[in-house]
C-alpha cells in the first residue's frame, strides 16, 4: 500500500455554520435573520424546511465536540450568528449569545481543538435587511462594529478568523440568481452588494490590525474550475468569464486593488455598472494572512449566446455526479488551486470547505457512504498533488461534521461525515468518519 505523507504541521478539520446546525432560533436572546424569514416563506426551501431546530447544536455542542475529539481534528471551523450577538444588527449586545460562544470555544480549547471563526456565514440580521441589507453601505459599518466586538471578546481564544464566507453566494446566488436569502434577482444590485461585501471584508481586516488582535485573518471564497470544451476562442473566453465571475472578481480586488476589467466591462454591458467610491479599493486591498478556499465541483464549459448572463453553459462529459447533481472532478480542484497560486502567489491557503452530498441513510447502525470516501480520497490526493506543485496549503477542513440544513435544499441533502436523524437528533458516525479519522491520525493518505 502506498502512502502520501502530509507536512508535519498540516492541519485537519471539520466545518459547520451557525444557521445550518444551531437551531434555538428564538432562544438565548437571538434575533431573526434573513434565513429565518426566507425559510419561513412558502416555496423558498424544499419541503418547507427551516433552521428552527436544525441539529440543535446550540444545546448539543458538547456532544458535537466529543465527536470532533474522537475524530482527532486539530481545527473546527464554525460561524458566529450575527443576530445571536446583535439581535437588531447593531446597538444592544445580547450577552447570552456571547456566553454561548464562550462556552463552545472554551470546550474546544479544553479538547485541544483550535477554533476557526467565520464572522459571516449568510445569517444577516433581518433588521439590517429591512434597511437595504448589503446594498446599504451602513451594513458595511454594522459588520465592522460586529466584527470588532467579536475580535475583542474572543481575542486570545480564537486565533484564526474568516470575515465572509463565499461572497459570490451572498451577492450573486442570493441577489441575482435568487436561490438564497433574501432572494432578489437583479444583477446591478448583486454587483453593488459584491463590492460592499469586499469593502466590509477590508474594513474588518483593517480593524483587526488596528486592534492588534493576535492571530490570522482571511476570507473564504468559493471557487470552481471551468475547462473549455474546445480551444475555440469563444469557448475559452466563456470559461474565463465563468471563472472570472466566481474567482477573479473576489480575489483580484484583495490582491491587486482592482477588479478584473473584462468582468467590469461585461457587467456594464449587462446594465450592471460597478460603482466604487474614492478610497474603497484601498480598504479592500488590506493584506490578508491566508485565504480559505471552498471547492466542491468543476465543469467543462462552452460558449452559448443563450447560456445566461455570461453566455456560458456546462457540458455533461459523463462525469459521476453527487446526490445534489454536481459533477465529481478532483482534477478541477488541482487546476483551480494551482491557478490561484500562479496568479496570487505564496499566500497561505486553508481548504476551508470540501465535501460531497451523499444521501445514504442509516442501515444496521451505520452509514456505508463509500462514495463519500472515494470523493474525499480523490480530493485530498489533489491537495497533496497541489502541495507537491508548490501550492502553499496549510490545512484541509471537510464540509461537514454533521448533516445539516442545506439552505434552499433543506434537510434533503446530506454533506456530513456524521448522520443526523432530524426527528430524534441522534448522531450516527458514517464509514467516512472512521476513514477520515485514520487520515487525520496518520496525516497521510493511503493510495
Ligand atoms: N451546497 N453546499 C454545501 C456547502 C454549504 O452547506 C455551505 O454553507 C457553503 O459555505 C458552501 O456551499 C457549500
Amino acid at each position: 500500500m502506498a502512502y502520501i505523507q502530509f507536512p508535519e504541521d498540516f492541519k485537519w478539520g471539520v466545518a459547520t455554520a451557525a444557521y445550518q446546525i444551531e437551531g434555538a432560533v428564538r432562544q438565548g436572546g437571538r434575533g431573526p435573520s434573513i434565513w429565518d424569514t426566507f425559510s419561513h416563506t412558502p416555496g423558498k426551501v424544499l419541503n418547507g424546511d427551516n433552521g428552527d431546530v436544525a441539529c440543535d447544536s446550540y444545546h448539543r455542542y458538547e456532544e458535537d465536540i466529543a465527536l470532533m475529539k474522537e475524530l482527532g481534528v486539530n481545527v473546527y471551523r464554525f460561524s458566529v450568528s450575527w443576530p445571536r450577538i446583535f439581535p437588531e444588527g447593531t446597538g444592544k449586545v445580547n450577552k447570552e449569545g456571547l456566553a454561548f460562544y464562550h462556552r463552545m470555544v472554551d470546550k474546544l480549547l479544553e479538547n485541544g481543538i483550535e477554533p476557526m471563526c467565520t464572522l459571516y456565514h449568510w445569517d444577516l440580521p433581518q433588521v439590517l435587511q429591512d434597511k437595504g441589507g448589503w446594498d446599504n453601505r451602513e451594513t458595511v459599518e454594522a459588520f465592522v462594529a460586529y466584527s470588532e466586538l467579536i475580535f475583542k471578546e474572543f481575542s486570545g481564544k480564537i486565533k484564526s478568523w474568516l470575515t465572509i464566507n463565499e461572497p459570490w453566494c451572498v451577492s450573486f446566488l442570493s441577489n441575482f440568481i435568487g436561490a438564497h436569502a433574501p432572494g432578489n434577482q437583479d444583477l446591478a444590485l448583486a454587483v453593488n452588494i459584491s463590492h460592499h461585501l469586499l469593502l466590509a471584508h477590508g474594513k474588518a481586516v483593517a480593524r483587526f490590525r488596528d486592534l492588534d488582535i493576535p492571530g490570522k485573518i482571511g476570507f473564504a471564497p468559493n471557487v470552481t474550475w471551468l475547462e473549455p470544451y474546445s480551444r475555440d476562442q469563444e469557448d475559452v473566453e466563456a470559461c474565463r468569464r465563468g471563472m472570472g465571475w466566481m474567482v477573479d472578481w473576489f480575489l483580484d480586488p484583495i490582491f491587486t486593488g482592482t477588479y478584473p476589467a473584462f468582468m467590469v466591462d461585461w457587467f456594464a454591458a449587462n446594465q450592471a455598472p460597478l460603482q466604487i467610491k474614492d478610497g474603497d479599493m484601498e480598504w479592500i486591498k488590506q493584506p490578508v494572512d491566508f485565504i480559505g478556499i471552498n471547492y466542491y465541483e468543476s465543469n467543462v464549459g462552452r460558449h452559448n449566446p443563450q447560456g445566461g448572463m455570461l453566455e456560458v453553459e456546462s457540458v455533461d462529459m459523463g462525469y459521476k455526479k453527487t446526490d445534489i447533481g454536481w459533477f465529481i472532478n478532483a482534477e478541477g480542484f488541482y487546476n483551480v488551486l494551482t491557478f490561484i497560486a500562479d496568479k496570487y502567489g505564496e499566500i497561505p491557503i486553508y481548504i476551508t470547505e470540501n465535501g460531497i452530498c451523499i444521501n445514504d441513510g442509516v442501515e444496521d447502525g451505520t452509514v456505508n457512504d463509500q462514495r463519500r470516501i472515494d470523493y474525499l480520497k480523490g480530493h485530498i490526493a489533489a491537495v497533496a498533488r497541489s502541495l507537491k506543485s508548490g501550492v502553499n496549503i496549510k490545512g484541509y477542513i471537510t464540509w461537514s461534521l454533521l448533516d445539516n440544513f442545506e439552505w434552499a435544499e433543506g434537510y434533503s441533502k446530506r454533506f456530513g461525515i456524521v448522520h443526523v436523524n432530524y426527528r430524534t437528533l441522534e448522531r450516527t458516525k458514517k464509514e467516512s468518519f472512521f476513514w477520515y479519522q485514520k487520515v487525520i491520525g496518520n496525516s497521510w493518505l493511503e493510495v
